[in-house]
């Protein structure tokens, strides 16, 4: 019996020892699988929650990237009719020429009120109340460029370039929405980008953007700073190179490109700066423009490189080289050895005149120039020079004061030949006759501007007699008398094989530099 019991007993502590064995591994499976179904209820929350961060992220993306997607032609409402009869008057007093391979003929604003249509932000209006209607190059480019047209713009020295380019640009930002950088003009010289950031920032302000001034000389601590915050930025091709190698300007998206003084820019102290440049910004979405008062024949294919089916706008005949009819022309031709004796005559001649009225002397190296300076204070005139020996500070501290008519004579090389706009320079004395024939026209082109009259004073030399024929030209042209001992030295104009034009897009050596041609 005991056995039995005993067996019994056994029985019954193995049986509940199996039963609570089972109950502990159901519990525990019960656990593991609310464990599982808890892990993987957690996991796919987390998933939801990761792709839910995922698409609001893509989606934040878009609607970022879709807000400063690139310039939107500004939606040109029905514009104010001018009528045709006016618009073909315009034409012609102003002798347009618009070339458009697509015949898109947009119609010119020839008063600002034409302009309201265009969606022009109405504090750049403002801003341009000052004056009483667009020049003839502004009221041709501003519908096409505010359209997102490629342009060349060729028009006189003093007629308004420097907006034609910069109102559509700072419209352009307005329109995008971006803070990102997208304007870029750059211009040969950092007198010019100063004077043309000058401008720009008068609109930039107006409308709460950013511009700034990218030029050599100065250092670069500043620059670096300011281009971060800007959208438009005004550059001589040296120092913005400089930074572009060293990282601090990124030009990815830059999509409104401008080349002022355009046929400068591709001569061949500046291609391989304006080759790495342009390479630096996306042809995709670049709109490109040309500027110029010059465009000789050698440089037209090679802008059309690099722009897409450009409309270029003509005012008056700039098929030859033409100068700026307000500009009385004389030209005297006189042994070099007593050029500097009648220049002295000359600023006794024309000082006198009127106190006010500022002399501008152009000599050619900066040598000459630094010789010339001496003679006139040593002869107790006020100068103040611009040239290449003097530093930035001097070149500036010049300008300025000629500018604020401290000095009434300025004596310059050719880094003061383009684009300089000194509104009261009234006489402009070609002490040595320049380089090239384009460089005369922009040079007398410093007086005479915004449509007033000017002097152009030239002593012309055996020195330069290959440019008597162009020379000859360019007076006739703007209805000037020609010299008689001018046209001695015969009337040929040397067919001027601009190798400087011709190197642009070829390959050109890069390891060899250019040879820069500067005056400065
Ligand atoms: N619509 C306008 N009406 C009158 N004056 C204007 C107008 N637009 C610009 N100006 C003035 O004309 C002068 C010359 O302008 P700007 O310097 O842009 O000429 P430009 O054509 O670029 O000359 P350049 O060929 O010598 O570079 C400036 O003083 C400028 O303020």
């Amino acid at each position: 019996m005991a056995d039995l019991e005993l067996q019994n007993k056994k029985r019954k502590h193995d049986e509940n020892g199996e039963s609570l064995k089972k109950s502990k591994k159901d519990k525990k499976d019960k656990k593991d699988k609310k464990d599982k179904k808890e892990k993987k209820e957690k996991k796919d929350k987390e998933e939801k929650k990761e792709k839910k961060e995922k698409k609001d992220k893509k989606e934040k993306k878009e609607k970022k990237e879709k807000k400063e997607s690139n310039f939107v032609a500004a939606p040109i409402k029905e514009a104010v009719q001018t009528s045709q009869a006016d618009i073909d008057q315009f034409l012609k007093d102003n002798e347009v020429t618009i070339e458009d391979a697509n015949n898109t003929n947009i119609q010119p604003a020839i008063n600002f009120d034409s302009l309201k249509n265009f969606s022009i932000d109405s504090r750049i209006l403002k801003n341009l109340s000052k004056f009483d209607k667009p020049s003839p190059i502004q009221a041709c480019s501003w519908p096409y460029l505010l359209q997102g047209k490629d342009i060349v713009g060729v028009a006189e020295t003093g007629s308004g370039k420097t907006l034609g380019f910069g109102v559509p640009a700072v419209q352009h930002v307005v329109n995008s929405g971006s803070k990102k950088l997208q304007v870029l003009v750059v211009s040969p010289t950092r007198e010019l980008a100063t004077q043309i950031f000058d401008n720009l920032k008068e609109l930039t302000d107006a409308v709460g953007l950013h511009c700034v001034c990218v030029y050599g000389g100065v250092p670069k601590e500043q620059q670096r700073k300011d281009v971060l915050k800007s959208q438009c930025v005004v550059a001589t091709p040296g120092r913005l190179v400089d930074l572009i190698n060293e990282g601090s300007v990124n030009l990815e998206n830059v999509n409104y490109l401008v080349l002022d003084e355009a046929d400068r820019m591709l001569e061949k102290g500046f291609e391989e700066d304006i080759k790495q440049i342009i390479k630096s910004v996306s042809e995709k979405n670049r709109q490109t423009l040309m500027f110029t008062a010059t465009w000789p024949k050698e440089v037209r294919e090679l802008a059309n490189g690099f722009m897409k089916s450009p409309i270029r706008v003509s005012i008056g005949n700039r098929d030859e080289l033409t100068a700026n009819k307000r500009i009385k022309q004389i030209v005297e031709v006189i042994d070099p050895y007593d050029k500097e004796k009648r220049l002295l005559q000359l600023l006794q001649q024309y000082q006198s005149k009127n106190k006010d009225e500022r002399i501008l002397i152009f000599a050619l190296y900066k040598k000459e120039a630094s010789r010339i300076e001496r003679t006139l204070k040593y002869k107790g005139f006020d100068v103040a020079a611009l040239h290449g020996d003097l530093n930035q500070i001097q070149r500036q501290q010049a300008l300025e004061s000629f500018k604020k008519g401290d000095c009434d004579i300025m004596l310059a090389t050719d880094v003061a030949a383009r684009g300089l706009d000194i509104p009261d320079v009234k006489v402009v004395i070609n002490l040595t006759f320049p380089l090239t024939i384009e460089d005369y026209v922009h040079r007398i082109g410093r007086t005479g501007r915004a449509g007033k009259t000017g002097i152009a004073y030239t002593l012309f030399t055996d020195h330069e007699k290959h440019l008597a024929g162009a020379l000859g030209n360019v007076l006739r042209g703007a209805d000037q008398p020609v010299p008689e001992e001018l046209m001695k030295f015969g009337s040929h104009t040397k067919k001027k094989e601009h190798s400087a034009y011709g190197a642009f897009f070829k390959n050109v050596d890069m390891n060899k530099k250019a040879k820069k041609i500067t005056f400065d």
